[in-house]
């Protein structure tokens, strides 16, 4: 039964529930715990310091949080912000927009607001991961299948940061590391017409449907409802010329090369060490 001496106790222990969560301060990034793989270690590493060194926890309100496996840990770090009693007043007004499923859950998960890009079509920042870097910071991203609102959100802001961990750095042209090709978001009526368009018009080298195999039999449905196909091209000489052609495709919702939007990249490796590329002008 619930009578005034539970409701005390009910009070007191809220009360120190709220000193204990006022207490708790945002994890310094030298004093982190070592994670349990190499690769985990990267990615936070460069997922905290993109965080640290560009979030304005008292400017920007409306944040971009995209998908993947690092950017897991930007959502982590916005949490953690959160929970500090310096920074929870302006945190706790920020909205996060999100590029599909995944990191819908993951701003939920992290005690952020959620809200559509339909109410909040401006973006403040962005954080996003990518399969391949280039040294212009072109992008090939798409591997998890969520690359239309990744490029929505990613075009709807100017600071447009990319999360990643060293491997996905390219020394020379896309395509060149990330090999299983360019994704290219179809509508499924058309994908016949699409892959047939990129191997014959486009001389693709091989033009996949992607699978989603243990997790799913048949094709890999998006977000979106669209299917996903894998377009090799090899080493691409232009970026941008090759995205403009797709994309030209009857059929075809988004590719997966990001040109000229990333704003700077940060790439972690295991020691915890962060190296950045930034864009020469925004
Ligand atoms: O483009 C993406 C999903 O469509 C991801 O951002 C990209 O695949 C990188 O993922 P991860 O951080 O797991 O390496």
């Amino acid at each position: 039964m619930f009578t005034p001496s539970t409701s005390k106790g009910l009070v007191r222990k809220i009360g120190a529930i709220k000193r204990f969560m006022a207490s708790i301060k945002l994890p310094k990034i030298s004093e982190l715990p070592v994670l349990g793989h190499p690769l985990e270690n990267a990615k936070r590493a460069a997922a905290y310091r993109a965080v640290d060194e560009n979030l304005d926890v008292y400017k920007h309100r409306v944040i971009g949080i995209g998908s993947g496996s690092t950017v897991v840990y930007v959502a982590q770090r916005i949490g953690q912000y959160l929970k500090d009693d310096e920074y929870r007043d302006y945190v706790s007004k920020f909205t996060c927009v999100a590029t599909g499923y995944q990191s819908k859950q993951l701003i939920i998960e992290n005690g952020l607001s959620y809200g559509i890009i339909e109410q909040y079509p401006y973006v403040d920042i962005a954080f996003d991961g990518a399969d391949e870097i280039d040294p212009n910071l072109n992008l090939i991203k798409g591997g998890g299948a969520c690359l239309f609102q990744e490029k929505l959100v990613s075009t709807s802001t100017k600071l447009f940061i990319v999360v990643a961990d060293t491997s996905k750095k390219s020394y020379t042209k896309l395509g060149s590391r990330w090999t299983q090709g360019v994704p290219v978001e179809v509508v499924p009526v058309a994908f016949a017409r699409v892959q047939h368009d990129l191997l014959k018009l486009l001389n693709a080298r091989t033009v996949t449907l992607r699978q989603g195999g243990k997790s799913k039999m048949g094709p890999v449905v998006t977000d979106n409802m669209n299917f996903i196909l894998d377009a090799c091209f090899g080493d691409i000489d232009d970026p941008g010329t090759l995205h403009q052609k797709i994309k030209s495709l009857v059929g075809v919702v988004e590719t997966g090369l990001f040109v000229d939007n990333a704003y700077k990249c940060y790439l972690g490796d295991s020691d915890g060490e962060v190296h950045t590329i930034v864009k020469e002008s925004v």
